[in-house]
């Protein structure tokens, strides 16, 4: 029988962030750049927190940090577009995840557009357009319901996933 793991903290005392950090980094997740267009100007970043809610209507949610520079874009343009990287695109997740200007992120690579007006990535393994039809907030996040208007369904096959604080290529 497989021996139960020892508990790092108990019910008396809540884990931290620092501890809560550490168990996520065995979470292994897509990688997606998330971007967005309109009056309140293009904007993206890399996230990992995004996942699918209902297919009926098809609805992803993302995680959005409220201190990130991108949160005022993405409040006043109301739509953003899911980019799932593949394998090969680890430079422009860590462009679009770090202190970098939004001019120098979106120049390494090629975009286009559909319904809603957000950059959707030419490359990418594939991109949900979507409307935000709701949100919420929890702690330092909003968590943003994005009704999918159109999928652009990519070429490339292979997965990138981010997992212990490093990508994978998938597929091999
Ligand atoms: N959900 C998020 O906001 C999120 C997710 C991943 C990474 N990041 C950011 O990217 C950078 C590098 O991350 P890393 O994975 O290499 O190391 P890390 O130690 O900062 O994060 C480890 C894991 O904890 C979770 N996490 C990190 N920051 C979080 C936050 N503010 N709110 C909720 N969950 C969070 C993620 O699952 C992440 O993979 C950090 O600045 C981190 O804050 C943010
Ligand atoms: C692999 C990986 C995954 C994520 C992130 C980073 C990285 C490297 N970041 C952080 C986010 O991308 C970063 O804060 C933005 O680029 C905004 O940065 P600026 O505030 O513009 O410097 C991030 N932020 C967020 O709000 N939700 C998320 O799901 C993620 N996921």
């Amino acid at each position: 029988m497989a021996a139960i793991a020892e508990p790092l903290s108990s019910a008396a005392t809540a884990p931290g962030k620092d501890e809560f950090r550490h168990a996520m980094t065995r979470l292994g997740t897509a990688v997606n750049i998330v971007t967005t267009d309109g009056p309140g100007g293009r904007a993206g970043f890399t996230a990992s927190a995004v996942c699918s809610v209902t297919d009926s209507p098809p609805t992803l949610l993302v995680c959005l940090n409220r201190s990130a520079s991108v949160y005022a874009a993405f409040d006043v343009n109301g739509v953003l577009c899911v980019n799932v990287l593949g394998a090969g695109q680890q430079a422009l997740s860590n462009l679009f995840g770090g202190k970098t200007a939004m001019g120098e992120r979106f120049a390494a690579a090629q975009w286009h557009t559909q319904a809603s007006g957000a950059p959707l990535l030419q490359g990418a393994l594939v991109s949900f357009d979507c409307r935000i039809v709701n949100r919420t907030s929890v702690g330092t996040h909003d968590v943003l319901f994005c009704e999918v208007q159109a999928i652009a369904l990519g070429d490339a096959a292979r997965g990138l996933v981010y997992l212990d604080r490093r990508y994978y290529e998938l597929g091999e």
